[in-house]
């Protein structure tokens, strides 16, 4: 590879980047992940012979037990023969192989579709057509990908003929789904009627005519669309012009692209790199919408396009401007419904309720995962008219709404009875937070409280706040300097900053009540009049944990600016610990099978055999309000005293205390975390009365549990909650210094849903 060549910038990143990235770790993208263990003989009998002829008999007797027994409901195929490798051309099956790979990632990470490539070598469509019908057995679905115009048309109708899983070839129709959900949007945010839009297509290929087949059947008139290939503007009578373009011919005096664009409202390039000039832009009407679609390269760039005509409103295909127009955005989430409701095909209501569905998702507030991922604010406007692809809410809107217009159109096989229960299913298919959580976050707001924010001035936090208040868990108390917090509620976009509760210690009418209870607390802890009133006025630990011991606040949540010890010494100087309470910590690790709570993680050093039973107790019962049958387990090195050691009687007297104590719950140790967690490893333990793997770990000491806690979430592949505080007398929260929104409000809807505190 030349060194230029090498260094070439491919929009953020070189071709030599491009390339390790496709190089390390292990070539391409892709590999296959075993669903059930294989570690034993058994294992072995079961997956294979003799194990694997039951269901071999049982779905020969009912092929519809595929779904039960095989991979196959949830599996895709992206097959292509490399015709038209994005707008590379025609580069051959083989050098398709990336994209298509790239595709098959994608289902998975964002609709938890397994999906798996296949590059057929053949440019004839009946060989095509032959090698996928053959494959029905295999898939659940068919995405048919960079195949050229026209046989791209023969070979999808074909297979939809002969199949009766869904196909769809993406570049038609997924793209369609998404470039009419982006123009309805740019529409709407122009004024602009579509039965009255002017529009230029340039492309007459499988995308263009896909969805100018799509817009027109959603309201654009056909006399409106002018649409073009390598030749020009396609009219009715031009020369070398099949069946497919013919379809989209419209009588004009424009011979060429530049001249069809003179006072057209939109430019749709589904085409080549740079086919579209900045002066012909010029020539369009007034705030014009460009959707230069090629791939990797646009129609033209959007500073080119910006600096003629910096009211237009421009989407590319990329990831690496605002306003990726493409079909990501559509397929997975399109196959995730059709799959879901195991629907024989993909019809046009399917596809026109994906595209509302896109289009009003991009009106609504951006939720905190997006605008962390994207590093801005994002804002339904000229620069947002459509979701990003990270935004976590597509699948559950998308595919809800793909698998409802199958069911109502009747080609469902398999219907869904409870659509809000498909919905929160969804959500949770991706995130396994979420339905740990979803308990959670509607018991705060059925009893929403006031949550005293103590670093308010932070982005992070109040964002958090700002979602709290919005998706109803509660007020949100802020602390900070009023000018400071307004400019960034302001920053941030949001609509009406003077409705937050502010609380500023420079000009609170709450100071002079904090100060007398706080002198009175501290006077003979060594603290003048003088001292409480500079640490009321300057810390806003101080500050904000005043508030909610004066009845202002419900709840306290802080940490983003201060170590976690010295937030707590803070903290402490205003609130107690609830009579006969230990405060500690815990960690709620999250997996996708699994949830696990480990304590304490922040605050015992070494905890005697009474503080680890309190511990224990107390964790469980935390495990059960968040809906967990408790397990307990004493962690330890050693498993039922092998091998013996000096540190092992506190646990062993911890356990003795809760058998004293009588509790409801099992618990069992001491035991290494194989012992708690490993069925195999358990089953050599038969006295142990843990009736299947711990989900409560106690650790003997703080170094064990800080340091499992920090490398479970360095390493592991788990969504780590936490530290959690317990034991204080009002609910009272501390995150991580390098917590993000997304923590920050979790800890908060748990403390104020009373769930830890
Ligand atoms: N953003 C997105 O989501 C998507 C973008 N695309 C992009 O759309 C483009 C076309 O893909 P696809 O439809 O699958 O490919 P096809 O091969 O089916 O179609 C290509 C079409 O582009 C036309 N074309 C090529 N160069 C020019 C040019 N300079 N001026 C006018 N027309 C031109 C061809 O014209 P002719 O018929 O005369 O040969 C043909 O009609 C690619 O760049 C691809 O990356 C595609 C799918 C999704
Ligand atoms: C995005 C896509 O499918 C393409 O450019 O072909
Ligand atoms: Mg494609």
């Amino acid at each position: 590879m030349a060194e230029e060549n090498a260094n070439q910038n491919r929009g953020g990143f070189t071709t030599r980047e491009a390339l390790f990235y496709h190089e390390t770790i292990r070539p391409g993208k892709l590999e296959i992940v075993a669903t059930k263990p294989m570690t034993s003989q058994r294992d072995l009998s079961l997956a294979y012979s003799p194990g694997v002829a039951a269901p071999v008999e049982a779905i020969a007797a009912d092929a519809s037990l595929a779904a039960r027994y095989t991979a196959k409901a949830n599996l895709v195929a992206v097959i292509s023969n490399g015709t038209a490798i994005l707008g590379l051309g025609n580069l051959g099956a083989l050098a398709s192989k990336p994209v298509m790979e790239g595709k098959a990632v994608l289902f998975k990470r964002f609709a938890d579709v397994d999906s798996i490539d296949i590059e057929l070598d053949t440019e004839d469509p009946e060989a095509f057509i032959n090698a996928v019908a053959l494959m029905e057995p295999t898939f659940g679905g068919i995405n048919l990908e960079d195949i050229k115009a026209p046989e791209c048309f023969i070979i999808e109708a074909a297979l939809r003929e002969r199949m009766k899983i869904p196909v769809m070839h993406d570049d038609q129709h997924g793209t369609a789904i998404i470039t009419a959900a982006g123009l309805l949007n740019a529409c709407y945010l122009t004024d602009r009627k579509i039965e009255d839009v002017k529009v230029v297509v340039n492309g007459a290929g499988a995308a263009a005519i896909a969805c100018t087949a799509l817009i027109k059947a959603m309201g654009v008139r056909h006399e409106n669309v002018i649409m073009c290939d390598r030749s020009g503007p396609i009219t009715p009578g031009r020369d070398g012009v099949d069946q497919w373009k013919s379809a989209h011919a419209v009588a004009t005096d424009a011979t060429t692209l530049e001249e069809a664009l003179k006072g057209a409202d939109i430019f749709l390039g589904l085409s080549a790199a740079g086919a579209l000039k900045p002066e012909w832009v010029a020539e369009m009407a007034d705030k014009p919408i460009i959707f230069a679609m090629a791939n990797p390269t646009p129609e033209i760039m959007p500073d080119e396009a910006k600096a003629v005509r910096p009211d237009a409103i421009i989407a590319t295909g990329r990831s690496d401007f605002p306003n990726q127009v493409n079909n990501v955005l559509g397929f997975p989430f399109i196959f995730r419904g059709a799959l879901d409701v195991q629907a024989t095909t993909i019809n046009e209501e399917m596809k026109v309720a994906a595209a509302t569905a896109i289009a009003e998702l991009a009106r609504e507030r951006v939720p905190e995962e997006v605008a962390s991922a994207y590093g801005k604010n994002q804002k339904f406007g000229t620069d947002y008219i459509i979701p990003a692809p990270f935004d976590p809410r597509l699948i559950e809107v998308v595919s809800s709404a793909v698998a409802k217009a199958a069911m109502d159109s009747g080609v469902a096989k398999a219907p869904i009875a409870d659509l809000d229960e498909y919905r929160h299913q969804l959500k949770s298919r991706l995130n396994p937070t979420t339905a740990v959580l979803t308990g959670v976050y509607n018991e705060a707001k059925a009893n929403p409280k006031r949550m005293v924010f103590a670093e308010a001035e932070e982005e992070v936090v109040l964002r958090a706040a700002i979602q709290f208040r919005d998706f109803g868990y509660g007020t949100p108390i802020l602390v900070g300097r009023t000018k400071a917090v307004m400019d960034k509620l302001h920053q941030l976009s949001v609509s009406d900053p003077g409705s937050f509760e502010i609380q500023n210690s420079a000009d609170s009418e709450y100071v002079p009540a904090m100060v007398d209870y706080l002198y009175k607390r501290l006077q003979r802890r060594g603290y003048t009049e003088r001292d409480v009133r500079r640490m009321v006025n300057q810390e806003r630990n101080v500050f904000a944990a005043l508030l909610v011991a004066l009845g202002h606040g419900d709840g306290l949540i802080s940490g983003v600016t201060r170590t976690y010890a010295q937030t707590v010494r803070e903290v402490n100087l205003v609130l107690d610990k609830k009579p006969d309470a230990l405060p500690f910590g815990i960690h709620m690790m999250i997996g996708k099978n699994h949830t696990t709570f480990l304590a304490d993680t922040t605050i015992n050093e070494r905890p005697n055999s009474e503080e680890l039973a309190y511990i224990a107790k107390e964790t469980a019962a935390v495990a059960r309000r968040m809906g967990h049958e408790p397990r307990v387990a004493f962690l330890s090195y050693s498993t039922f005293g092998n091998p013996s050691g000096q540190w092992l009687s506190n646990i062993r007297d911890a356990v003795a205390i809760l058998d004293r104590d009588g509790c409801d719950f099992e618990y069992e140790g001491e035991m290494a975390p194989d012992a708690a967690l490993n069925p195999r490893v358990m089953s050599l333990y038969p006295f142990s009365r843990l009736s299947a793997p711990a989900n409560v770990l106690i650790m003997p000491g703080l170094q064990s549990a800080n340091l499992s806690a920090k490398l479970l979430r360095e390493l592991g592949s788990n969504t780590t909650i936490g530290p959690m505080l317990i034991g204080m007398e009002k609910p009272v929260q501390i995150v991580p210094m390098t917590a993000a929104a997304p923590d920050v409000l979790t800890l908060a809807v748990l403390s104020s849903a009373g769930v830890v505190g």
